[in-house]
C-alpha cells in the first residue's frame, strides 16, 4: 500500500475522530493501535491513523513512541505526515506536543512545522493564535478543569513555545484569507526568522482547505481534525482519494450484549452520564472507594451480569471538578487517574467476557486504557454518531466487536442512546 497520507495521534478517541473525518473527506483510512506488528496485513488504505497512548505520559516516551510510528508510516509511502493533537490542545508545559513536534519536524528535514488544533465542526476556532471553544477562549472553557491536562492559557503561540525548543510564530487570519501562495509564503519567512513552528489562525472549513493546499507538499505538520479535513480535501482535488470512501465498513451486525464505560470528566460527559440514567441502568463507581482498596470492579461486573441480558448498562466514574480535585489532592492526580483507568479497564475486560460485543467509552485516556486492556489492533471506520466520533469496527478478530471511543468533550446530552441504536 502507498499511503496518500499519514497520521500519528496521541490518544485514540482522537485518532477514530481524525479518522472519521478523513473518510468523510474521500479518503479511505485505516486506524491502528500503535504500530503494526511486522507481516499484519491490512486493507487497502488511502491513509492510516496510528493511535499512540502518548498525550500524558512523560515526553521522552512520547517522542519515541511517535518516531517510530512516523517511520513505519513514511515506509509505506506517507510523503505527508500530520500529529494529530486535541482540538483543545490538551497539554502541559513539559510536554507532549512542543516536544514531539519537535522530533518529527526534524526527523522530516522541515524548518517549520504548520500548527492549527482548529476544528470548526466542533466549535474549535483560533483568532490571532487564541484558541476558542465555542465562544469563549481555552482558558474560560470547561477545560480549564481537565483532570490530567487543565488549560488556562488560551494563546497557543506562548502555550506551544513553552513547550518547543524552537520560538514559534503566527500565520494570522489576514494571511489565511489571501490564500495558500500567502500561507506558504509567510511559513517560509517565519522559518527565515528562526521559527520552528507557526500556529495557524482558522475559524471556517474554507481556512483549514487554504490551510491543506498550503502545505500539501510540505512533509509535516500539527493539528487536529480540521487540519486532517484540509489535507484531505487537498489530496482528493489532487485525485488521491477513494469515492466511495464515506459511510464504509458498516458491515453485518454484530450482535451480543452492549455495554457503556465513562471515565471522562467533562461538562458534556457529566450530562450525558445524567441523560443515560433515564434509558438504561448506570453504576456509579465510587473512586474513593476504588482508591482505598474496595473490589469495585467485582462490584460493577455483578451489577452488569444481573441485568446486561434485559439491555445496556452504564458504568461511569465521572464526576464534577469539585470531587475530582478532592480526590486528586489526597492520592495525587497521576494515582487517581491511572487506578480508576485501570478499574474501567478490568470492567471492560470483565463485561467482553460475560458476552459484551458492542462497547461506548467516553474519554481519551480511559478509551486507551480499554483498547488496550483488550487487545485490539486496529478499526475499520463506519458511520458517525456525532461530530469526531465515528462507530469503529474492530479488525483482526475473530469475532468482530463494534465500539465508539467518544473524546470526553464531543456528542450532544442524548449521546450514549444514541451510539447504541447506530450500532447494531
Ligand atoms: N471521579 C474521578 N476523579 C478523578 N479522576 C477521575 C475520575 N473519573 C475519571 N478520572 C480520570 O480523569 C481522566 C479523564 O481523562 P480522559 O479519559 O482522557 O477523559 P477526557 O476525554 O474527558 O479527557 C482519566 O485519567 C480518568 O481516570
Ligand atoms: O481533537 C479532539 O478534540 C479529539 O479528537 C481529541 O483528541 C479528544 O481527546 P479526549 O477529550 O481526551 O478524548
Amino acid at each position: 500500500m502507498s499511503l496518500a497520507l499519514g497520521c500519528v495521534a496521541d490518544d485514540y478517541t482522537g485518532a477514530s475522530d481524525l479518522a472519521n473525518t478523513l473518510t468523510k473527506a474521500g479518503l479511505r483510512t485505516i486506524q491502528t493501535i500503535g504500530v503494526p506488528e511486522e507481516g499484519r496485513a491490512l486493507p487497502e488504505a488511502d491513509a492510516v491513523v496510528v493511535a499512540l497512548k502518548s498525550r500524558s505520559i512523560p515526553a521522552d516516551q512520547a517522542v519515541a513512541r511517535s518516531r517510530e510510528a512516523e517511520a513505519w508510516l513514511r515506509a509505506r509511502g506517507a510523503a505527508h505526515v500530520m500529529f494529530k493533537v486535541c482540538s483543545t490542545f490538551d497539554s502541559t508545559d513539559a510536554g507532549n506536543i512542543g516536544p514531539v513536534m519537535d522530533a518529527l519536524r526534524a526527523e522530516a528535514g522541515a524548518a517549520i512545522a504548520l500548527v492549527t488544533p482548529a476544528f470548526p465542526e466542533t466549535g474549535r476556532s483560533v483568532y490571532q493564535g487564541n484558541l476558542f471553544v465555542g465562544s469563549v477562549p481555552l482558558n474560560e472553557s470547561p477545560l480549564k478543569d481537565h483532570p490530567l491536562n487543565p488549560m488556562r492559557d488560551a494563546n497557543l503561540v506562548r502555550v506551544l513555545g513553552r513547550q518547543s525548543a524552537s520560538p514559534v510564530g503566527l500565520v494570522d487570519t489576514a494571511t489565511v484569507a489571501r490564500g495558500a501562495e500567502a500561507v506558504a509564503a509567510r511559513l517560509q519567512a517565519l522559518a527565515a526568522e528562526g521559527k520552528g513552528a507557526a500556529i495557524a489562525d482558522a475559524i471556517f472549513d474554507s481556512d483549514l482547505e487554504t490551510l491543506g493546499r498550503a502545505i500539501i507538499g510540505e512533509k509535516f505538520s500539527v493539528g487536529a481534525s480540521g487540519l486532517g479535513l484540509g489535507l484531505a480535501r487537498a489530496l482528493v482535488a489532487d485525485g488521491r482519494g477513494t469515492q466511495d470512501a464515506a459511510g464504509a465498513a458498516v458491515g453485518e451486525p454484530v450482535g451480543g450484549a452492549a455495554a457503556c464505560l465513562a471515565g471522562s470528566c467533562s461538562q458534556a460527559t457529566l450530562q450525558q452520564v445524567a441523560a443515560a440514567e433515564k434509558i438504561m441502568p448506570v453504576m456509579r463507581l465510587d473512586p474513593a472507594r476504588l482508591l482505598a482498596g474496595a473490589d469495585v470492579v467485582a462490584e460493577a461486573l455483578a451489577f452488569a451480569a444481573e441485568r446486561l441480558a434485559a439491555g445496556p448498562v452504564l458504568i461511569a466514574s465521572s464526576a464534577p471538578p469539585e470531587a475530582v480535585r478532592a480526590l486528586q489532592a489526597e492520592h495525587g492526580v497521576d494515582a487517581a487517574g491511572h487506578a480508576i483507568e485501570a478499574a474501567l479497564a478490568a470492567i471492560a475486560e470483565g463485561l467482553v467476557a460475560r458476552g459484551v460485543r458492542r462497547l461506548v467509552v467516553a474519554g481519551g485516556e480511559t478509551s486507551g486504557s480499554v483498547v488496550d486492556r483488550l487487545g485490539l489492533t486496529a478499526f475499520l471506520l463506519g458511520p458517525e454518531i456525532a461530530a469526531g466520533v465515528p462507530v469503529l469496527r474492530t479488525a483482526g478478530r475473530p469475532e468482530p466487536m463494534l465500539l465508539a471511543l467518544k473524546s470526553g468533550n464531543f456528542g450532544g446530552p442524548d449521546f450514549f442512546g444514541r451510539a447504541l441504536d447506530m450500532m447494531a
